[in-house]
């Protein structure tokens, strides 16, 4: 993947769509969010009246070798099967994609099972499931490289297709796991306060989930890691590929917004890559998964949604596109004061 730097986001672009907000027909400030929302659109797309955000969304899925200790309710094969649901158009992203009429595109990053590759979709396998970050580094230098480049030729296509908006998804039995170790790792915050029980784990397997994200912890601590080498030693095929995404669409001026859980971590370790990347997230909703606020709020960004969710697949992502989509129409459809004839504030 490139290391060209990040372009800013258009601060004039920013300031006259602000001004437009304040001469719409409304109290200044009483769509809020929504304000806010359109006016970085405006920035990054450098123009006062931003174009809709035509949204694409791409599902990664990957494997983990950490699922090995039992760190999931569900068995690794639900990777693959889950693949051909969204092949088949049955998952929920497939009914939410359609729903918003937003492009689909599912790649295999790296699911163990081999998939038919006959099957419509992306298959980019890096390697079949990640290496058990409990015990060793979860993806080798090379394959670090090659799946941030996955996720990076999956933004290239859909900014190509004409996307404004990038949402990623994930699907990957065990994967809260490494993004639990991720979000430790980045942020500082202790196992206790991250790890979750993602597809629904009891007691015993939340134990065997925080003594895994622990023993990571523990094989990295005192290390000297670059973010890219923590990512490589944490993570997973699925999450790297989802971090090379947002980093291109970044790349190429197109905003991403953040999922759930994984996404999250998979920006966290796309920030401290390249800082600026920032400025080009919005985050979509908060997850029922622990520790997902933390790692929020560690990117510096606030959730536009809580549905109490916890699925993956960039569906809470996919939830907040009408939102997107209204708070561009208002800002660009509405009257001004001076339009409508409607005298302003005294
Ligand atoms: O995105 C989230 O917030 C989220 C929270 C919990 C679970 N998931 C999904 O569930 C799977 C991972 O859960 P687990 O228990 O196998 O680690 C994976 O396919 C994720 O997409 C996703
Ligand atoms: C059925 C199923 C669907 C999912 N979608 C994202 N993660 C998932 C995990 C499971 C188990």
């Amino acid at each position: 993947m490139e290391n060209r730097p990040l372009p800013r986001p258009d601060a004039a672009a920013y300031d006259a769509a602000r001004a437009r907000q304040n001469q719409l027909t409304k109290p200044p400030g009483s769509l809020g969010v929504l304000e806010d929302i359109a006016c970085r659109f405006a920035a990054w797309q450098g123009r006062v009246k931003p174009d809709a955000p035509n949204p694409a969304i791409t599902v990664f899925a990957a494997d983990h070798g950490v699922a090995a200790d039992g760190v999931s309710a569900f068995p690794q094969a639900v990777t693959a099967e889950m693949v051909k649901n969204f092949a088949a158009g049955g998952a929920a992203i497939c009914v939410l994609a359609r729903a918003n009429g937003a492009r689909l595109e599912v790649v295999d990053a790296g699911v163990a099972h081999p998939l038919d590759p006959a099957l419509p979709i992306v298959h980019a396998r890096v390697a079949a499931g990640s290496a058990n970050l409990a015990r060793e580094a979860a993806l080798s230098e090379e394959q670090l490289e090659a799946s941030l480049e996955v996720g990076a030729a999956a933004a290239r296509r859909a900014v190509d297709a004409g996307a404004r908006l990038l949402v990623a998804g994930d699907m990957g039995i065990g994967n809260t796991t490494p993004s639990a170790a991720l979000i430790c790792a980045f942020t500082g915050h202790g196992v206790d306060a991250v790890v979750g029980r993602g597809t629904g784990v009891d007691d015993a397997g939340l134990a065997r989930k925080r003594d895994a994200v622990a023993r990571g912890l523990a094989r990295v601590a005192g290390r000297a890691l670059t973010p890219r080498q923590t990512l490589a030693e944490l993570g997973g095929l699925e999450i790297a590929a989802i971090a090379g995404f947002y980093l291109e669409g970044a790349r190429r001026g197109v905003p991403s917004l953040v999922d759930g859980f994984i996404a999250t971590a998979a920006a966290l370790a796309a920030c401290r890559i390249e800082p600026l990347l920032a400025d080009w997230l919005l985050a979509s909703h908060v997850s029922q998964e622990t520790g997902h606020a933390l790692a929020i709020a560690a990117l510096g960004l606030s959730p536009l949604l809580d549905l109490r969710l916890r699925l993956g697949e960039g569906s809470g992502a996919a939830l907040c596109l009408p939102l997107i989509a209204q708070a561009i129409a208002l800002h660009n459809e509405m009257a001004t004061f001076a339009e409508a004839g409607v005298s302003g504030a005294a």
